[in-house]
């Protein structure tokens, strides 16, 4: 029998999204003892792969990326002190579509072609049974336009709709980065130059940047919260290469390994002005007998 409303449900599209955009955020909630659950929507079966010896597991390959990145989910998970995390329909279900207009957008397995309430409905059973007060994912665009970030928005704003009359989430949180923090970021970074990297980001380059104003929540972590924030993005072997305060992808771009995550409000109970930290800010107190 699961108790009252409780902790923060995150709906990620790929293998590394989750630390990328929210390493900080479930360490810190997993340190306070606030139930934390991950769903990751695919494997990442059509990335692409960094370090060369690894290159046999592509998809056009072995095709084996996929379970060679849930393990690289699990030692992340483990770094972020997060020990619910589930895979959307269970291994396997739906497969990574590849970037947006390539032929693997229609492999009959890709998330981008699931049945939106089939997937949906799969997920609103996890928000029924985990009875999150706050949900995490992309905007309507998904941050950068990938057709697996779009579609996990989708089915977790439906997911949010078809659970309500058994759990209803009391606010819907979608990454964001401030402009302003963006551009002073980028410019030390050009500064100080891409050091391992070949070159740098460009903010278009960056997943959902949006004018300060929009955002309504910063959540800063601890040195504790982001050295667990940078372990679990170097588990990602085949996707990511971290560098002190900067990570690249597979692109080779420089980019800050941000400490602070922020979020615009998607759906729900609007925050308090300024809010900083706290996912749950403004709403009534934790539900019966759980930490937040
Ligand atoms: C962060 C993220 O969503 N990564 C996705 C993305 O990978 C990028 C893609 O291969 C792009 O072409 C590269 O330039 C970039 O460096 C990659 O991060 O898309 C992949 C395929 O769908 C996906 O597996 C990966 O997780
Ligand atoms: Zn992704």
């Amino acid at each position: 029998m699961s108790s009252g409303p409780s902790g923060v449900l995150l709906v990620h599209a790929h293998p590394d999204d989750e630390s990328i955009n929210n390493g900080v955020t479930m360490a810190a909630r997993a340190a306070a003892g606030t139930r934390v659950t991950l769903v990751t929507c695919t494997l990442g079966e059509e990335g692409e792969i960094i370090p060369d010896s690894l290159g046999h597991l592509a998809a056009h390959r072995d095709d084996t990326l996929g379970p060679y990145r849930a393990e690289e989910l699990a030692t992340a998970m483990a770094a972020l002190g997060v020990t619910d995390h589930r895979l959307l329909g269970g291994p396997g279900r739906y497969r990574d579509s590849g970037m947006m207009g390539l032929p693997s957008n229609d492999h009959p397995d890709a998330f981008w072609r699931a049945d939106l309430d089939e997937a949906a409905g799969l997920l609103a059973e996890i928000v029924v049974e985990t009875r999150p007060r706050v949900v995490i994912t992309y905007d309507p665009d998904g941050g950068y336009g990938h057709p697996d970030h779009i579609k996990a928005h989708r089915v977790a704003m439906r997911a949010v709709e078809l659970a309500a009359e058994r759990h209803r989430v009391d606010r819907v949180l979608w990454n964001c980065l401030p402009l302003s923090e963006v551009e002073r970021h980028l410019t030390r970074l050009r500064q100080d130059g891409p050091g391992r990297f070949p070159d740098v980001v460009t903010i278009g380059d960056l997943p959902g940047v949006v004018p300060d104003a929009e955002v309504a929540l910063a959540v800063t972590g601890s040195d504790e919260a982001y050295a667990a924030k940078q372990a679990a993005l170097a588990a990602h072997v085949t996707q990511i290469e971290v560098a002190g305060e900067t990570f690249a992808l597979s692109n080779g771009l420089a980019q800050p390994l941000w400490r602070t995550e922020y979020f615009r409000l998607g759906l729900g109970e609007p925050l308090p002005p300024g809010s900083t930290d706290d996912l749950f800010a403004g709403l009534e107190g934790p539900g019966p007998g759980e930490a937040r």
